[in-house]
């Protein structure tokens, strides 16, 4: 039985029949009075089964993280963890398992995206890395996927719903304008290419459209349009070029998912696989510190004053020199007529990228002089926000 059934019954008991359901391996689903096909043999509850059995994880002594294989997360990911010094040992690109030295008892498993969250579902991966989209498509909602890190800074993109700018469509320019159209009947629904065949209908659902049916295609969705095979796309948009140089636009309330890459896991083998929390927690930890202080500089400079305390008062009374926890501020000492004095003082802060410029203004007006900026590598707080969360929703 498919995932989707539940969905397929929800949408069977609001709509009056006849309806029926052709193929569970047919490419088409539809939301419109008439057919309520499962779109994917591949979401199908006996794979979720195969890695554990009666909810109990297969015994195996390594922690699996699935990173992409291939596409435009792939080489983000190798960066992110090597930004972390998590560098992956890939003896040649063909060989799909890896180590990273560091985390002696992880296995790196190089997968499609759509299969590392398969797998995590299935058991046969732990943890994964791979964009929120593919997570909430192939996951469905399921309970055993937990997002660990909902924020890795690449991959970042949307996925929205787009129209023609021409013909009918002309004056549409929001979802209501869209499902508000007469041309939309149970003989005639509204045509929507995407590849993305579990959030495409569950958002047209929730959105009232009723007369929609879906057509999915690997790649290049954008050309359905201008052959005629669709009226609209439910695709992911970035830069919005693709959509343009094809003649799409988005519209105002079609935008079904913000996604960027997450590091995701198996609620099972985190409860229930030997060190598997643990090695969450370092990778976690790692990825956190490095993200933080990606936005931020460490800005040091020397300032003339009486005492640490005179000097420290000077710096807090500007905005943006607070620092993280307030600045650090040290004498520098000297020798005058052969006594150690100490009529400067150095002060340490770290800055936000964004405030950098108005930091060394702000400095300069409070007599700041030898003002040095460094990048940072890691901010280790005392503990990570996200590690409490995770550690609620996993009832700990
Ligand atoms: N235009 C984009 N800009 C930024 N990130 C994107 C963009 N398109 C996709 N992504 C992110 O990258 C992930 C992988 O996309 P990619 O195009 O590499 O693979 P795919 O489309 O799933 O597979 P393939 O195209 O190989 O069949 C997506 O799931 C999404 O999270
Ligand atoms: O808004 P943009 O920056 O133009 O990016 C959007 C395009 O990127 C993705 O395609 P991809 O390059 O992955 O090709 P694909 O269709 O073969 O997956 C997505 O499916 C869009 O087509
Ligand atoms: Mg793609």
């Amino acid at each position: 039985m498919s995932l989707l059934q539940p969905y397929i019954q929800q949408c069977a008991t609001a709509f009056t029949p006849p309806f029926s359901i052709s193929s569970p391996h047919s490419s088409y689903v539809s939301v419109s009075k008439r057919i309520f096909i499962s779109c994917c043999s591949s979401h199908s509850q006996t794979a979720v089964l195969n890695g554990t059995i009666d909810g109990k994880i297969a015994e195996r002594a390594e922690i699996r993280l699935g990173l992409p294989s291939k596409g435009r997360m792939a080489a983000d990911t190798l960066d992110l963890l090597k930004d972390c010094q998590l560098s992956v040992k890939q003896v040649n690109p063909r060989q799909y398992v890896a180590q990273i030295p560091q985390l002696s008892d992880v296995e790196v498993w190089f997968q499609r995206p759509k299969d590392i969250v398969r797998k995590l579902l299935s058991g046969d991966l732990d943890l994964g890395v791979v964009g929120l989209d593919t997570v909430s498509e192939y996951g469905q909602g399921n309970e055993d996927l937990i997002i660990v890190h909902d924020a890795l800074e690449y991959g970042d993109c949307r996925l929205s719903l787009a129209i023609p700018k021409y013909g009918i469509f002309e004056n549409i320019n929001s979802l209501r304008e869209l499902a508000g159209m007469p041309q939309w009947t149970t003989e005639k629904p509204l045509r929507v290419a995407t590849g993305f065949t579990y959030l495409g209908p569950k958002f047209m659902q929730e959105n009232g459209l009723r007369h929609v049916t879906f057509s999915t295609a690997d790649g290049a969705l954008e050309a359905a349009p201008a052959m005629g095979i669709a009226d609209a796309i439910l695709d992911l948009v970035s830069s919005g070029t693709t959509l343009k140089e094809n003649n799409l636009k988005e519209i105002e309330g079609g935008v079904v998912l913000e996604s960027q890459a997450v590091l995701v896991a198996s609620r099972k083998a985190l409860i229930q696989r030997k060190g598997a929390l643990d090695t969450t927690h370092e990778i976690l930890e790692r990825f956190e510190a490095h993200l933080r202080a990606l936005g931020q500089f460490t800005v040091t400079a020397n300032m003339r004053g009486g005492s640490a305390e005179e000097v420290a008062e000077r710096v807090l009374s500007q905005p943006s020199l607070a620092g993280l926890q307030g600045p650090t501020v040290c004498p520098v000492l000297c020798k005058r007529d052969g006594k150690v004095t100490s009529d400067y003082f150095a002060i340490v802060i770290c800055v936000p990228k964004k405030a950098l410029y108005k930091s060394v203004q702000q400095l300069r007006a409070i007599g700041g002089s030898g003002v040095l900026i460094s990048p940072l590598t890691y901010i280790f707080d005392e503990e990570t926000p996200r590690w409490r969360e995770l550690l609620s929703k996993l009832g700990m």
